[in-house]
């Protein structure tokens, strides 16, 4: 076990029936990393990030956010885990700052803290003049940046990104990736990206390849592109990869 990890899972297997979504899948991520996960349709990416949330239990192995094993402390874990879904969860009738504060006090945040906390990462990201409108005004790539926001206010040690940047356009893409890139650094956070468009995450400290619920490939960028040796994009690599595992699985179909 390491206890100075953000993130830790131990063997988590996770199956739905005759189909296991995730198999034995062992991973760490430090303070300070930016770790993208990789996977194509079914490789197992949104069961991994229920389990990390909470929604549902692994069936066997260990997660622990911070040294907090989620299953015997959840209020620990969870209270040091910031996500941004896929989809939104931002309420369109209230105004960003009612968004915002809601997040806080359901974290115990006291309304002074609150408002303190709100006023300082709004300015961060640039996003004061949008306080008290209604988020159902603001643009695609500002709502995103309001859901990153929240995430953020109860100070978590680990931020989740769970295919934020669907549906904005490659300059919004840009920018939220950079902006997650920047805090990752900045406030020491351990993040998990996951996403289908591989040049996200070019500037990954390290890049997790999952498939059919195992993990294929787990090295920095740059070691992926060299030990794929499969053409001269990421996204090159991540496909040949996936593919070969793909012909493994016949071949081995084949011999049983
Ligand atoms: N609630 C469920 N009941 C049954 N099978 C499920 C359930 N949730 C996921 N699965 C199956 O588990 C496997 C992993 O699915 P999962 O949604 O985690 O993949 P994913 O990588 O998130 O895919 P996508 O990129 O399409 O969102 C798939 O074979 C899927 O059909």
């Amino acid at each position: 076990m390491n206890s100075d990890a953000a993130l830790e899972l131990i063997t988590v297997s996770k199956t739905y029936g005759q189909i296991k979504a995730l198999d034995k899948v062992s991973l760490a991520i430090q303070s300070s990393q930016f770790v993208g996960l990789l996977g194509q349709n079914g490789a197992g990416k949104t069961t991994l990030f229920q389990l990390l949330t909470g929604l549902f239990n692994n069936d066997s192995g260990q997660i622990q956010v911070c040294g907090h094993d989620i299953r015997r402390h959840p209020i620990d874990a969870l209270s040091s885990i910031g996500v941004v879904f896929q989809q939104s969860t931002l309420d369109l009738d209230l105004t960003v700052q009612g968004n915002l504060k809601f997040h806080c006090l359901l974290h115990g945040l006291s309304r002074s803290e609150a408002e303190h906390r709100i006023a300082s990462e709004l300015e961060r990201f640039d996003m004061t003049a949008v306080r008290y409108q209604p988020v159902r005004s603001l643009s695609g790539g500002n709502r995103r940046k309001v859901e990153l926001i929240r995430s953020l206010l109860h100070r978590p040690r680990l931020l989740l990104m769970d295919e934020a940047t669907v549906g904005l356009d490659p300059e919004s893409r840009k920018s939220l990736v950079n902006h997650v890139i920047s805090l990752c650094k900045e406030r020491d956070l351990a993040v998990l990206w996951s996403t289908h468009i591989v040049e996200e995450i070019q500037q990954a400290d390290r890049v997790v390849v999952l498939d059919k619920g195992k993990i294929l490939a787990d090295s920095s960028p740059d070691k992926l592109l060299a030990e794929e040796d499969s053409g001269v994009s990421l996204s090159d690599a991540f496909l040949h990869l996936v593919n070969l595992n793909k012909t493994i699985g016949v071949v081995h179909g084949h011999a049983c």
